[in-house]
């Protein structure tokens, strides 16, 4: 018996872990280009708008990308940073921060489900640097198809094309975590103390979804329920849940977070702190669509005082948050850290 390689043989790593962090995916520029191309991707999704192809293709191509486009544009350039769009800045800065913290054999990389670094691209270069085992991680703490699902999708479409797959787990939902409750918990408390003034009410708003996505058995409406009462539980106070985003004509989740800020302050409500619990990094749905443009609408209604708190973003809490919750999932695969 010998050890040696046939002389052809395929140079073999030795073997790794990889571990992918995942989020949405956003325009390369705020320019109406890249954010036609990323609609386009984006919003072809059956995941993400379940209208049978042959009906929605048309409406998408013919008056979605053709108006759309330059007003995400202009919301965009509101929030973008010298290192790009919040969303790919912060994952990055997420990853970055992850590296070395779980020993040597980890190797820990980041990619988007919807333009780059693509899901599919990022999982046959973590093979090629010999990770035999995989831990795709999209950060999503409340499950949905429409983001869970099909980031988990195009990891298992790539899988399908490779001769020698890696071994893969996912990272399930976090929406009920002790360790993500006290991140959430610890960013408010500390908001709130360093404020010039107390609020009258907490909002989580979260990002909505068609309602009959709740019928058809997406757990994703009572994942948010369930993190706003832990939430509200952990810090000895209301907090209400809205949601944001509303895209299209068909009935969305309610209550909409707008018309909820439209509201609040004829019910009394003048001082408001909001944060978005369901998204692991700040992005143009809470910087753009809730820090500005809910601060307006609150404040038009008569509202004297409006905080957003950051998500957790890559704080030493979020850090520290994610460290465990993958840590957790890597179990079996490399010694604890
Ligand atoms: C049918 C349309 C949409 C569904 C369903 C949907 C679900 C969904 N989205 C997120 C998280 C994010 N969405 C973001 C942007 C965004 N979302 C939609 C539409 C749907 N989302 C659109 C059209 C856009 C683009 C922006 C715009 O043109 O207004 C983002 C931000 C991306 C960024 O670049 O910053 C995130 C994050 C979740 C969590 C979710 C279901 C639970
Ligand atoms: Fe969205
Ligand atoms: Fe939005």
């Amino acid at each position: 018996m010998t050890d040696e390689k046939p002389g052809n043989h395929p140079a073999v790593p030795p073997p790794k872990v990889g571990l992918l962090i995942i989020n949405l995916g956003t325009p390369d520029a705020p320019d109406a280009g890249a954010v036609r191309r990323y609609l386009a991707e984006f919003l072809s999704d059956r995941r993400v708008v379940e209208i049978p192809r042959l009906v929605w293709q048309p409406i998408l191509r013919g008056v979605v990308l053709r108006t759309r486009p330059a007003r995400s544009a202009h919301a965009y350039s509101l929030v973008w940073r010298e290192d790009g769009s919040p969303l790919a800045a912060i994952t990055r800065a997420q990853a970055e921060a992850l590296k070395g913290a779980f020993g040597p054999h980890v190797v820990v990389d980041h990619a988007m489900r919807y333009g780059r670094p693509a899901i599919g691209d990022r999982i046959a270069a973590l093979k090629a640097e010999g990770c035999e085992r995989i831990l795709l991680a999209p950060l999503y703490p409340q499950y949905c198809a429409a983001t869970t699902a099909t980031a988990n999708d195009a990891a298992f479409a790539q899988l399908a094309g490779m001769r020698w797959q890696p071994a893969v787990r996912t990272l399930p939902p976090y929406h009920d975590d002790p360790a993500y409750i006290d991140a959430l918990a610890g960013s408010v408390t500390a908001r709130l103390a360093a404020l010039d003034f107390a609020p009258d009410l907490i909002l989580a708003s979260f990002h909505g979804m068609p309602a009959r996505t709740l019928a058809l058995g997406d757990p994703y409406h009572c994942h948010c329920q369930k993190t706003a009462r832990l939430l509200a539980e952990r810090l000895g106070r209301e907090v209400r849940v809205a949601f944001q985003s509303r895209f299209g004509r068909a009935k969305w989740l309610e209550p909409a977070t707008d018309t909820t800020l439209a509201a609040l302050p004829g019910q009394g409500v003048k001082r408001i702190a909001v944060l978005s619990p369901g998204f692991s990094a700040d992005c143009l749905e809470t910087l753009e669509e809730v820090a500005i443009r809910g601060r307006e609408t609150f404040l038009a209604a008569g509202g004297t005082h409006f905080d957003y708190i950051p998500c957790l973003n890559d704080s030493p809490a979020g850090i520290e948050m994610l460290r465990i919750l993958l840590n957790r999932e890597l179990e079996g695969w490399v010694r604890p850290a």
